[in-house]
């Protein structure tokens, strides 16, 4: 531990040049804020009391992006970001599954706080090279200004690769000094925070723990054992007890995750078994920092430089995201609430997380298509499409909670889309309703287990049955998601489909499920720089190959919100062979003398359309059989009957 994380992404780095570096801050930086006294380990009560602030470190030298955001000198608070209809959708009927925590529809947000020393946005992104909002020269005033922008973002550039160099070396350095650390940690002399006084370690015996379940556990010796135990995993057979297997210390280790960060203990081990030990200690940090604030440009309205002059000029602090994205800007610092400016009001611009931009680079949809947004509200990513679609074709709005289709309107409205059609069906009606489209994007229901920073209370309200019900809804959408989509389609044919969730349940499994489920279908390059592949096998269980195609993105290696994407083509259906190319299938038929003859089967012969008033029809039987009431016949039963 205390050296840079793993699995650092080399420059361009998406959204921060340099990764999040949580061990160092498991084992020093709490530490160093606390006194003397032994701190209870935080637990989540209420998520609404947890307000995750963000300032800026004033010393902008030492700020490495992640250093710059800490607990003192307040200057926002995030959680004006979260639509607050998001809670209504847990009370309707549809939103019984629908765990949304998506937060395009911003209250007023103010970040104050103290200027960095260098007067311009902490040094924490690497700029677009794409952005024509550039072109002008630098200068060598304080603040940010569009004038300046460019030699800020070459200089930026240098500096985030001489660092990317340094991080190596230092990931090295730690590498080698490990084996030492190993040899002073476990004679109790040290332990790897250096703390000479610390007691050997020893995994806590089962009466222990039931005595430390009746006290509030010490905060030190919670990440002391919890820093041990992925030590010893990570070098195993030298450095364990015997006696004890690695899934004591697993065990042990999700337990303090849990307590640590104040997971339900179902949760923890869920999110844990996602990836290496150390690995997943980093993702647990991340979601107890928030992301950057970021603003996705309305192309309809205005430029990305236009924007970000005017809000430069406001006193907003400001620089692109990366180069992935020319419409994002990151917002470090404003002296006037971003949700409440000129601008925002006049529909420049929505403030938007920038993983919510993913799928809809992924769709690339293009001008004059038909598009569904099969999921939609608060319109994130429906105003994006028609931004897109430079208000041509048009774009379907769908989304089941009519409630919130009211700030999905609203959105359309103010960023100014003429394309857009809002409509409020549950996406499992689809194509039923209407289909032929170029593309749809699914953006499903989802627990929301990649937005943890920003919404606490998934740490405790989620449980097996909920993970249960939401991957059978997102199953049973993205089929009807498929469906929609015409094979014929000249331009398109694609479907994306995506979620705010890291689980596999939600992500790998719905696809795989997919795909087994419409052979007309196959995974594409989501055509997306960065992000990590999918997984093809997890815990036993394997999926098509072509999951590799599929994109996964976290807190603590792209800082942004946990996401995932995936990008199918939706092919014609191929019709099953005629009978008289198909191998025959032999059946034995007993003659009525008794003889036994091998004859080719019969040809069944289903066609679904024509089938359909017969199947509905013993549906309803069936129904009324078991003392239920039928719905009432289809126009097409009425009709056959
Ligand atoms: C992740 S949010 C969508 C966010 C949106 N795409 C955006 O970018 O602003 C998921 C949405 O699915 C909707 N939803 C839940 N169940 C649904 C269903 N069966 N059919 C259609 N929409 C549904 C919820 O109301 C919620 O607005």
């Amino acid at each position: 531990m205390g050296r840079r994380a793993k699995n650092k992404q080399p420059p361009p780095e998406p959204l921060d040049a340099k990764p999040y570096s949580s061990t160092k801050k498991l084992g020093k930086r709490k530490a160093e804020t606390q006194d003397d006294k032994p701190r209870p380990a935080k637990k989540i009560k209420d998520s609404k009391s947890k307000k995750p602030r963000v300032t800026f470190d004033d010393d902008a030298g030492s700020n490495d992006g992640w250093e710059g955001v800490q607990d003192d000198g307040v200057i926002g608070d995030l959680d004006d970001l979260i639509d607050d209809e998001d809670d209504d959708m847990l009370r309707g009927p549809v939103q019984e599954l629908d765990f949304d925590s998506d937060e395009d529809e911003p209250a007023p947000l103010l970040l104050r706080g103290r200027k960095s020393k260098q007067g311009g946005p902490a040094p924490n992104i690497i700029p677009t090279g794409s952005d024509d909002s550039s072109e002008e020269s630098g200068s060598d005033d304080e603040r940010t200004t569009m004038a300046n922008m460019e030699a800020r973002s070459r200089a930026l550039d240098a500096k985030a690769a001489a660092e990317a160099e340094l991080d190596i070396e230092e990931f090295q350095q730690a590498a080698a000094d490990e084996d030492d650390e190993d040899d002073v940690d476990m004679d109790g002399q040290e332990d790897a925070n250096g703390d000479m006084d610390a007691e050997p370690f020893h995994l806590p015996t089962a009466e222990e723990r039931e005595e430390e379940k009746l006290t509030v556990p010490d905060v030190h010796t919670v990440q002391r054992r919890m820093r041990e135990c992925v030590r010893i995993l990570g070098k195993f057979k030298r450095l364990a007890a015997e006696g004890h297997s690695r899934s004591d210390y697993i065990a042990q280790l999700i337990l303090d995750i849990s307590s640590h960060y104040g997971y339900n203990d179902f949760l923890a081990e869920k999110l844990f078994h996602l990836f290496p030990v150390a690995e997943a200690i980093e993702f647990f940090e991340a979601n107890e920092v928030p992301r950057p604030v970021t603003i996705r440009t309305n192309t309809l309205r205005t430029r990305r430089r236009d924007l970000a002059q005017a809000l430069v000029n406001r006193g907003v602090n400001l620089e692109p995201i990366g180069k992935w994205t020319n419409v994002g800007l990151q917002v470090f610092e404003s002296s006037v609430p971003i949700g409440a400016t000129p601008e925002y009001l006049a529909g420049h611009y929505m403030l938007q997380a920038a993983s919510s931009f993913l799928p809809v680079i992924a769709l690339a949809p293009q001008p004059n298509e038909r598009v569904l947004d099969m999921a939609s509200a608060p319109g994130g990513k429906t105003t994006h499409i028609a931004a897109l679609l430079q208000n041509t074709g048009v774009v379907f709005a769908n989304d089941a909670n009519k409630a919130r289709t009211k700030s999905l309107t609203a959105n359309v409205h103010r960023l100014g889309c003429k394309n857009v059609v809002v409509c409020s069906y549950d996406g499992r009606e689809f194509p039923k309703v209407m289909g032929g489209f170029d593309r749809v994007l699914l953006d499903a229901p989802c627990s929301g287990t990649g937005v943890i920073s920003k919404d606490a209370s998934v740490k405790i309200n989620k449980s097996e049955r909920d993970f249960t019900l939401l991957s059978h809804l997102q199953k049973q959408l993205i089929l009807c998601a498929i469906d929609s989509v015409s094979p014929e389609s000249k331009t398109g044919g694609y479907i994306v489909y995506s979620t705010c969730s890291v689980t596999v349940d939600e992500n790998e499994s719905v696809v795989d499920y997919a795909l087994r489920k419409r052979p007309n279908v196959k995974l594409v390059e989501t055509g997306l720089e960065f992000g990590r592949e999918g997984f093809t096998k997890f815990r036993g269980k394997t999926f098509h190959p072509s999951l590799n195609l599929t994109r996964r993105f976290y807190p603590h290696v792209h800082n942004m919100d946990g996401f995932f994407v995936a990008k199918f083509k939706v092919e014609k259906r191929v019709k099953a062979k005629k009978a008289d190319e198909e191998e025959p299938i032999m059946v034995e038929v007993v003659a009525e003398d008794g003889t036994v003859e091998n004859k080719p089967q019969e040809d069944a012969g289903f066609d679904s359309d024509e089938d359909r008033p017969y199947l509905e029809e013993s549906k309803r039987r069936r129904m009324k059989a078991k003392g239920l009431r039928p719905p009432p016949r289809s126009k097409t039963v009425k009709a056959t009957a």
